[in-house]
């Protein structure tokens, strides 16, 4: 039996299970009795946090059959029977608790509202706001004007050659390095004296130039500046010697001695200036800090990396006693991290106190564990501030066993061959990766074109006619605009594209329609209402006026999608209402909606995916297509140098031109600035290589390729095959056992499942209707009174006294119907979790009735939208049906204000 590790990390490859192990690890806590609501997950990205809560509920569900079991049982000391005999009490637990598994940075601002009064602010701030930058930037100009640094501002901007929105970027990175950069300081400095100096040194070559018979005339011209910027400018300033060229001929030890005085000068200067650079910069960072500061107080808007500065200053001012309620507050007694190479220094900091008094064995808790997986290979963020350095750090500090998991389990044999053979010698410290016995299969292709988008038709196509699927297929590519670019082309080949544009919400036909026909009414400008007619296909007709003073902005937008008959099948529509309801007014949207964030529906996107490395990381896909850059890469062009030593920022340099030639510090961190974008570029390459599982074709460039650092050259192993993936045939349900799960209440889930209903009154209208119908025992007046008490306790606060009333009414009514009582006479269970075809799903009534037979009852509290409530019990009908076997009916109660009415779907 295998002893459980409380500080346990793996540094592992890519594919190689470190996301398993996570969710074993995950799992292995919660058979071993800790609460779910007491293990911290944090990952990257809401994708990564959203897939891993379904895979567990996925791993749970069907844990007799997944390899998680092994791993499970061996991790907590437990036969396998055991392991299975718990796993619904597990699974109810892990439903019923409020699971911590989150982003970093959501994690960061849910820190942040508990302490928030700390810093002058309300709990209730936002982190996401599409007009933020803009209203800092104006903000900060104000306070430039204020403090009258207006000539700072744009000395600065002239002397880095950066516009003024540019240098915004160096304060946001100055900033947020604030912390890091604290031991150094910067003086103000004056370059006058340095600039005569050189002059002078020139004027003592120019002399013993005059004095030289053989010069020629090239030579006299080559030593004229007329001032100290053009004596910069002279190609022989930065050479070791005189001793070439055409001052051979009158070359002099003394010569040289005056090329080292103008070279200490200009290489002083260059220093002077870089300090009065950072001198600048300093003292408008404080205003920007002032201005942000303002903006979350006034406001309560904050970006994500404000929110992480403002924790870590919180937490360090917290003093013992009240970082112990802190600490007893944030009831963490176990914390597993994803993705540790791209965590910054920072946000280990903030988890740092977190993490010791885990670790620690005492205090709060005394048998916590710590967790965390990375791949030092994989980080490419390190232009985020994520320093891979931290990873060895981390493991000492708290005393981290790190293991490494040697065989790669996503990929085919060729794929991972092929990997190591690249990376073997290019990497540092590269373990080769081991094949599973049975993945012998694989292709590999590396094929040099000019044309590379005429290549990856043919590649696509080719894939096409091995029978891919098209969703199986990726294709990733270096930038954006790239994206674009192939989007485009694959478009016009007719093969079905899906990038993260055309994932996203506003680009929908439906909701395009409604902005345009939101525009219309705004502006009236005739162009929107041809467009908004073109747009749904219909007859261009007059548009009624709307007064927008006393309309609000989603009823408008509802009646439009009424009026016009645009519902159909469209849950675009439905997402787009709920996020309308978030902006203020009818400008805020128009002017902002741009920026909106939210996806489409997934379910009916198909297509070829198109995505950047950066973008897939952590993905796996069939086939993957790597592409080479369609443009030149730019040269790096940051202002600021910033030179590591491990995790520690020793110091840093403005750019300056040629000064690598004489400044020996400045040359040294410029190689090793070289060194670390060579890394991650490297890495990047390592990223995209490992996402393929069956079949991996790289398309080069011949020259100016990005794969250039790999030596690649065309070649081909294995054979293309596209073998049939398990992944689409349809799960097998068992019987789920009703009885053993009770899920509790789901208000928190109903809210968001609600939320693309009605606005935000009737949402919260819906869910205490809701939450009082869950908590009746029965459905009869008395229990009515208790249960109305319940919601009245937690839903009060936001109901008026009439929608209160309304409440008891409706469902007075509700219990005195016949029809209802028939329907529900039985065995009822109300708001069951329902999981089918990957949807965790919820029923608000389930009732066994005594002849074996089922009825789903979904409550709905107002009439619009019907058809869309009846696709979604037909669905849940399927899949009761689908689960138990047997007959099941399928009906819609509307509990309106005024009736009741029963609908058999
Ligand atoms: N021990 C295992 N047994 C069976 N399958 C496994 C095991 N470990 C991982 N897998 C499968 O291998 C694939 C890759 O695993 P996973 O995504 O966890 O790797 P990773 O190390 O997180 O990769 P990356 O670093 O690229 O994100 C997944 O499909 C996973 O289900």
């Amino acid at each position: 039996m295998s002893k459980f590790i409380n500080n346990l990390a793996y540094e592992a490859s890519a594919g190689s299970g470190k996301t398993f192990m996570l969710v074993v690890r995950y799992l292995a806590l919660l058979f071993k009795g800790a609460e779910p609501a007491k293990v911290l997950a944090l990952t990257f990205t809401n994708k990564a946090a959203a897939e891993m809560s379904e895979r567990i509920v996925e791993t749970l569900q069907a844990l007799e059959s997944r390899m998680e079991l092994y791993e499970i049982a061996k991790e907590c000391g437990m036969s396998e029977k055991e392991i299975l005999a718990k796993r619904s009490q597990i699974l109810a637990e892990f439903l019923n608790a409020h699971t911590k598994i989150m982003t970093i940075d959501s994690f960061f601002a849910q820190i942040l509202r508990k302490f928030s009064l700390y810093a002058s602010l309300m709990p209730d701030f936002s982190t996401a706001n599409a007009q933020h930058e803009v209203k800092l930037m104006s903000r900060f100009l104000k306070e430039v004007s204020v403090a009258n640094k207006r000539k700072t501002l744009i000395n600065l901007s002239l002397e880095s050659n950066k516009r003024v929105s540019d240098i915004f970027a160096l304060l946001d990175d100055f900033y947020l390095k604030k912390e890091e950069l604290s031991h150094l300081k910067f003086q103000k400095k004056s370059t006058q004296a340095y600039e005569e100096e050189a002059m002078q040194g020139l004027s003592l070559l120019q002399n013993i130039v005059k004095n030289c018979k053989e010069a020629s005339a090239t030579l006299q011209k080559a030593v004229v500046a007329q001032n100290f910027e053009a004596l910069k400018a002279k190609t022989w300033v930065y050479k070791e010697s005189l001793n070439y060229w055409v001052f051979k001929k009158c070359f002099t030890p003394e010569m040289d001695a005056q090329l080292h005085v103008i070279q200490n000068a200009i290489k002083a200067h260059a220093k002077a200036k870089e300090q009065n650079f950072f001198y600048a910069l300093n003292e408008l960072v404080e205003l920007y800090k002032k201005a942000k500061k303002a903006l979350y107080v006034d406001e309560g808007e904050l970006s994500f990396s404000d929110v992480t500065l403002l924790v870590y200053e919180i937490l360090h001012r917290l003093n013992e006693s009240e970082f112990l309620y802190f600490r007893l507050d944030a009831t963490i007694e176990h914390m597993l991290l994803d993705e540790f190479q791209d965590t910054s220094v920072l946000q280990y900091e903030i988890l740092k106190p977190l993490i010791t008094e885990i670790t620690s064995g005492a205090g709060v808790c005394s048998e916590g564990s710590f967790f965390f997986v990375g791949d030092v290979k994989q980080s490419i963020y390190r232009f985020r501030g994520g320093v891979s350095a931290l990873f060895g750090e981390v493991a000492k500090e708290h005393r981290t066993e790190v293991k490494k998991l040697l065989t790669n389990y996503r990929s085919q044999k060729e794929v991972i061959e092929f990997v190591n053979r690249v990376f073997a010698d290019k990497i540092k410290n590269y373990t080769p990766q081991l094949v599973r016995k049975e993945a012998q299969g694989g292709f590999v292709e590396v094929i040099a074109d000019e044309e590379l988008l005429d290549a990856l038709v043919e590649q696509v196509k080719r894939l096409i006619d091995l029978g891919a699927d098209v969703n199986d297929i990726a294709v990733l590519c270096a930038t954006n605009s790239d994206g674009q670019v192939i989007k485009n082309r694959l478009d016009a080949q007719n093969i079905e594209v899906v990038t993260e544009t055309t994932t996203k919400l506003i680009n929908q036909r439906s909701v395009k329609a409604v902005l345009e026909y939101l525009k219309y009414l705004y502006f009236r400008e005739e162009i929107y209402r041809q467009n908004f007619f073109a747009l749904i296909n219909q007859e261009v007709r007059a548009v009624a006026n709307v007064d927008f003073n006393s309309v609000r902005l989603v009823d408008v937008v509802k009646r439009c999608i009424e009026e016009y008959r645009l519902f159909q099948d469209d849950f675009h529509l439905i997402r787009f209402l709920s996020a309308v309801s978030k902006y203020a007014d009818i400008e805020a949207l128009l002017f902002e909606y741009e920026r909106l964030d939210t996806s489409a529906a997934a379910a009916d996107i198909s297509g070829v995916r198109v995505l950047t490395v950066h973008k897939s990381k952590g993905l796996e896909y069939e086939h993957v297509i790597v592409m080479d850059r369609l443009k030149k890469a730019p040269a790096p062009r940051d202002a600021i140098i910033y030179n590591y030593d491990g995790i520690k920022l020793q110091n840093l340099y403005l750019r300056t031109k040629n000064r690598e030639l004489i400044d020996h510090d400045y040359a040294y961190a410029l190689a090793k600035e070289k060194e670390l974008i060579r890394e991650d570029s490297l890495n990047a390459l390592y990223v995209a290589f490992t996402r393929a599982r069956e079949n991996l074709i790289i398309l080069a460039k011949p020259k100016d390729s990005m794969f250039a650092l790999l030596d690649l050259q065309p070649q081909s192993f294995g054979e293309l095959r596209s073998t049939c993936k398990a992944r689409n045939v349809p799960q097998v349900h068992k019987k789920l056992s009703f009885e053993n799960i009770y899920y509790g209440t789901q208000s928190d889930l109903l809210a968001l499942e609600r939320q693309n209903e009605e606005d935000l009154q009737a949402i919260n209208f819906g869910i205490a209707l809701h939450y009082t119908l869950e908590m009746m025992q029965e459905f009869t007046q008395e229990a009515l009174l208790d249960a109305k008490d319940m919601m009245l306790n937690k839903y009060g606060f936001m109901l008026t006294e009439s929608e209160v009333d309304d409440i008891q009414q409706r469902i007075e009514r509700l219990v005195t119907t016949p029809e209802f009582l028939t329907l529900t006479r039985g065995v009822c269970y109300k708001e069951k979790a329902l999981r089918y075809k990957n949807n965790l799903r919820y029923l608000d009534l389930l009732v066994k009735h005594e002849k074996g037979e089922w009825s789903v009852i979904d409550y709905k509290s107002a009439m619009h939208f019907t058809e869309e409530h009846r696709k979604q019990v037909r669905y849940y009908v399927k899949a009761v049906k689908e689960i138990t076997g047997d007959e099941v009916r399928g009906y819609i109660c509307y509990i309106l204000a005024d009736t009741i009415k029963i609908e058999t779907v």
